[in-house]
């Protein structure tokens, strides 16, 4: 057996740790011959919630699933953490918006980055996924200056999802028919759900992009509002399709996104399509198993020009005002 990999999940004792925990003992995360070694971080007051979360992780009897702890120290959580997911943080409510979490979500991220840099193992890969999940990620990343900035990604693999779902509806095909999705930008209302390179049943998406009504109308709506209709119709934030989109990110990270195809993932921008520097922002990402590198080349229509540049403004927005309150 390979020597287990070790997993730090944070926000364990929540409703999207129940979900995914479970999926990464039964081996969905890395893979069926990738034994795991689960730490779980939890706030005092949650500790014990976690503790029967992992109870229950042992009834499971999980082959591939070698250890669990709990605990309230981030130090303890990241010693040796290969990966480390950052799940942990207050969702928002009805009527809310993500950025209404900087200030207090933003406050976490800080000394996670801080124990991540002291104590995770040299190949430490970093997601995000607490809202809002790109300048969270920022935070973590700018306090971790000896972890390389492309180990941490921020999730819009929720997004890119429900975007090819979407797609495939109204087109009338299965959604394993769409290839070459794109999320541009940030993981809130601003994000960009991009049709114009994909491949549809076959078919460029760009002959579908050509209907603007429902391109602007209806479809980039219905995706950038997603996470808030889930919310209006459970009263809470969504949970079991958001572990799947976690599995689908680290999984694709690492053991590779499939010949031809590609996904999305927020990363530290370098420069590619003129993001400046040093924002985390979703781009087309594939991945070769050692980590995301951007997909170069893609012509932008006006179209996609003026919505990406609006996101990335909104980044920027956030990034000022996580400086302001002395975050990064
Ligand atoms: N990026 C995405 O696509 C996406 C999708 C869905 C949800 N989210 C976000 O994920 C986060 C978690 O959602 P949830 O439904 O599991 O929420 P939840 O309220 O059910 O659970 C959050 C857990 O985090 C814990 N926590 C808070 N501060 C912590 C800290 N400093 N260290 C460790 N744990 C801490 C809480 O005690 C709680 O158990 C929210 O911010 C939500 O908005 C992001
Ligand atoms: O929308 C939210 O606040 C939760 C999550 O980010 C989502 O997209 O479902």
């Amino acid at each position: 057996m390979t020597t287990p990999v070790t997993v730090t999940v944070t926000g364990a004792a929540g409703m999207i740790g129940y979900s995914l925990l479970f999926r990464t003992g039964a081996g969905q995360l890395l893979g069926a011959s990738t034994p795991v070694r689960l730490r779980l971080l939890e706030i005092p007051q949650a500790v014990r919630v976690a503790e029967g979360v992992a109870m229950e992780l042992d009834d499971c009897a999980f082959p591939l699933l070698m250890d669990v702890e709990v605990t309230d120290d981030p130090r303890v959580a990241f010693d040796g953490a290969n990966v480390a997911l950052l799940v942990g943080a207050r969702p928002r409510g009805k009527g809310m918006e993500r950025a209404d979490l900087l200030g207090a979500n933003g406050a976490i991220f800080g000394p996670q980055g801080r124990a991540i840099n002291d104590a995770a193992a040299d190949d430490v890969r970093v997601l995000v996924v607490g809202n809002p999940a790109n300048s969270n990620a920022l935070i973590a990343a700018s306090n971790a200056p000896d972890v390389p900035k492309e180990r941490f990604s921020a999730m819009t693999r929720l997004d890119h999802n429900r975007a090819m779902s979407q797609l495939a509806r109204h087109a009338g095909v299965h959604v394993s028919q769409v290839r070459r999705m794109s999320i541009w930008g940030n993981h809130s209302a601003t994000q960009y759900p991009d049709v114009f390179h994909t491949v549809v049943g076959g078919r460029p998406g760009v002959e579908l992009a050509e209907d603007t009504a429902w391109l602007a109308g209806e479809f980039i709506p219905t995706v950038a509002q997603r996470g808030a209709a889930i919310i209006e119709a459970r009263g809470s934030s969504s949970q079991a399709s958001a572990a799947d989109a976690i599995i689908d990110h680290v999984r694709d990270w690492y053991l590779g996104t499939p010949e031809g195809d590609w996904t999305s993932a927020g990363v530290w921008s370098t420069g590619h399509y003129g993001v400046p520097d040093g924002l985390m922002c979703s781009f087309p990402v594939t991945s070769d198993g050692k980590g995301w590198s951007v997909v170069d080349g893609l012509e932008i229509a006006p179209f996609s020009r003026e919505r990406i540049d609006a996101s990335i403004a909104e980044l920027v927005e956030e990034r000022e005002a996580v400086r302001a309150l002395g975050l990064v």
